[in-house]
């Protein structure tokens, strides 16, 4: 038996889309996993971010509009703990909340998902692609500046479902998120770091908790990945440090190599018409201020025309 002293089940608090879901379904399982006979509920909270569909993300208020609600959740006690995919948060934590644990990453790619080809270099010219993320819109078109870019919102369902139905003839997604609904069978061709490079945290599942509750922390702990917490902290240092709002199309990714740190950034205008990129390499140990310094180094450099 678990003797945790909760006095009621551990409510996990979760966007209702089935991505969402599965993630939050996943940090149960951990969590049983560590924790053998502890009691958990799942609780859905509907999210701004869910109920307008239809206009880009950027315009609409970025970010904490997925998390917003599931915030207020914890800090009013109607759910313990929140499941996040972590390139949907803020930079910057909300008063109150801590992230408490980071589950194992998932595939950091982006994936094209295309009935016809299986690589970007064989859209046919003119070639129209469904996306509302800025930083997949610039990228693709600085490699294709022939390609058309439609917006393309909603959940991957949502997006499958417009391919399908021929609004664009190719789209892109994370693979996590594909992995994590095991929609293994959909023509999906996983896109390179060096071809596209990921959102900050990309493919990370964070948990988070109210600040000094002490025994949830407890619970959480054992079920951190401490590398998907480095490289993700690291990440996010360096978004932190570009003022990343998502206007501006960013990418950033720390790979480990044994006790080293391989570190990329981009930042990119997003008609594609300019790219910086940053690459860092070193221990470790020092990863979160390698991050933040090439952060630093591409910021001095970011006027407007990256900021639409
Ligand atoms: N913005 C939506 C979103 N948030 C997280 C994922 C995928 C899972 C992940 O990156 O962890 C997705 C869908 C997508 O980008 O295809």
């Amino acid at each position: 038996m678990h003797s945790s002293s909760l006095s009621h089940p551990l409510r996990i608090g979760t966007r209702g889309s089935p991505l969402a879901l599965a993630q939050a379904y996943e940090a149960r399982d951990r969590l049983l996993e560590a924790h053998p006979g502890l009691s958990v509920e799942i609780v859905e909270i509907k999210t701004t971010g869910d109920k307008v569909q239809d206009r880009p993300l950027a315009e609409i208020g970025g970010k904490g509009l997925f998390s917003k609600e599931l915030d207020a959740a914890q800090l009013e006690n109607r759910v313990d703990i929140g499941v996040h995919s972590m390139k949907d948060l803020e930079t910057h934590m909300p008063d109150g909340i801590v992230l408490a644990a980071f589950l194992p990453r998932e595939d950091v790619r982006d994936a094209l998902i295309c009935p016809t080809v299986s690589r970007l270099a064989d859209l046919p010219e003119g070639a129209v692609v469904g996306t509302s993320s800025l930083r997949r819109q610039a990228q693709i078109l600085a490699m294709r500046p022939d390609l058309k870019v439609v917006p393309f919102r909603g959940n991957v369902q949502t997006r499958l479902r417009k391919l399908a139905a021929g609004e664009a003839d190719a789209t892109l997604l994370a693979m996590a998120g594909l992995n994590r609904l095991s929609m293994e069978d959909i023509a999906a061709t996983a896109l390179e770091p060096e071809e596209l490079l990921p959102a900050v945290a990309q493919g990370a599942i964070g948990i988070t908790t109210r600040a000094g509750a002490d025994e949830i922390l407890d619970l959480l702990a054992p079920l951190n990945d401490p590398e998907t917490a480095w490289r993700v902290t690291a990440e996010r240092a360096f978004l932190a440090e570009l003022d990343g709002s998502c206007r501006t199309p960013i990418g950033g990714l720390a790979e480990a190599k044994g006790d080293q740190v391989r570190f990329r950034g981009v930042v990119a205008r997003p008609d594609g018409s300019g790219m910086m990129a940053v690459e860092r390499n070193g221990p470790v140990a020092e990863a979160v201020a390698i991050a933040a310094e090439a952060g630093k180094f591409l910021a001095k450099d970011m006027d407007d025309s990256y900021r639409p």
